[in-house]
């Protein structure tokens, strides 16, 4: 099975992308989704949260406490460090997990990550492809979607590798700034992947 990677920087418009490929009928696996399922679910991992980070990591309730958490890894580069080192591993199993519930006629899947060369994840796709966007504009589409800062967003791009690293890493651009049509784009590297013109 052909697996596709496809990341870009926070607020790029990678999730709006995926969701024109599943229009297609093609199986999208969710990295961040994923993420926030098993960062309650999984046992040994809330068990790792919680001694790393404390108890308040998690609310009475057992959701995670995300501003709390957002509020030091954003903050500090070693506590990053060790909130990668343990929800990246259980993400890598959760997708082997899910390729092996894809039905067996899909011609590639993709899998969504916003740290798809930062965690190695990459490594386990065939292709990759880059969304960009200006900073202006991812910005403009976080603080409208999310309740949070620019600040905070820049925050978190600061820990994420810009456009221009990744740019000569990944196979395949979209460029989501409203210059080109989005679909058209989709249409053609689904075309490429269905041809196998690569
Ligand atoms: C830090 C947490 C609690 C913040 O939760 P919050 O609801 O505010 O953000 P959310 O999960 O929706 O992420 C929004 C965006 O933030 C950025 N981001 C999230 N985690 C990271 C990270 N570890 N490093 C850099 N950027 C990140 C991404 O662009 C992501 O798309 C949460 O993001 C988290 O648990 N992150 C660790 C898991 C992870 O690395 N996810 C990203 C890829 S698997
Ligand atoms: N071409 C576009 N036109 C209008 N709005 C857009 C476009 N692309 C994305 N958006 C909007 O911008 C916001 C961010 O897009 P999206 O959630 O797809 O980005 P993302 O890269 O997945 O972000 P994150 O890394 O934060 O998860 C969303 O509210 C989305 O609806």
């Amino acid at each position: 099975m052909l697996k596709i990677g496809i990341t870009g920087g926070i607020g790029s418009g990678k999730t709006t992308v995926c969701r024109v490929f599943e229009t297609l009928g093609i199986p999208v696996f969710y990295a961040d989704t994923s993420a926030k399922e098993i960062m309650v679910k999984d046992e040994i991992l809330v068990k790792g949260m919680k001694e790393t980070f404390g108890a308040e990591s998690y609310t009475e309730a057992g959701e995670l406490n995300r501003p709390y958490i957002s509020g030091l890894v954003f903050n500090d580069q070693r506590q990053l460090d060790q909130l990668n080192a343990l929800v990246h591993p259980a993400v890598f199993r959760a997708f082997d997990n899910w390729l092996s519930t894809v039905p067996s006629n899909a011609p590639y899947i993709l899998k969504e990550a916003a740290l798809l060369f930062e965690s190695g994840s990459y490594r386990m796709c065939d292709r990759s492809i880059l969304v960009t966007a200006p900073l202006k504009l991812k910005l403009e589409r976080v603080t409208g979607r999310d309740h949070t800062t620019e600040a905070q967003v820049l925050a978190r791009m600061d820990k994420q590798l810009s456009d221009e690293q990744k740019m000569p890493m990944a196979d395949d651009h979209i460029t989501n700034d409203g210059s080109e049509s989005l679909i058209l784009q989709v249409l053609a590297l689904h075309q490429k992947y269905l041809d196998k013109k690569f």
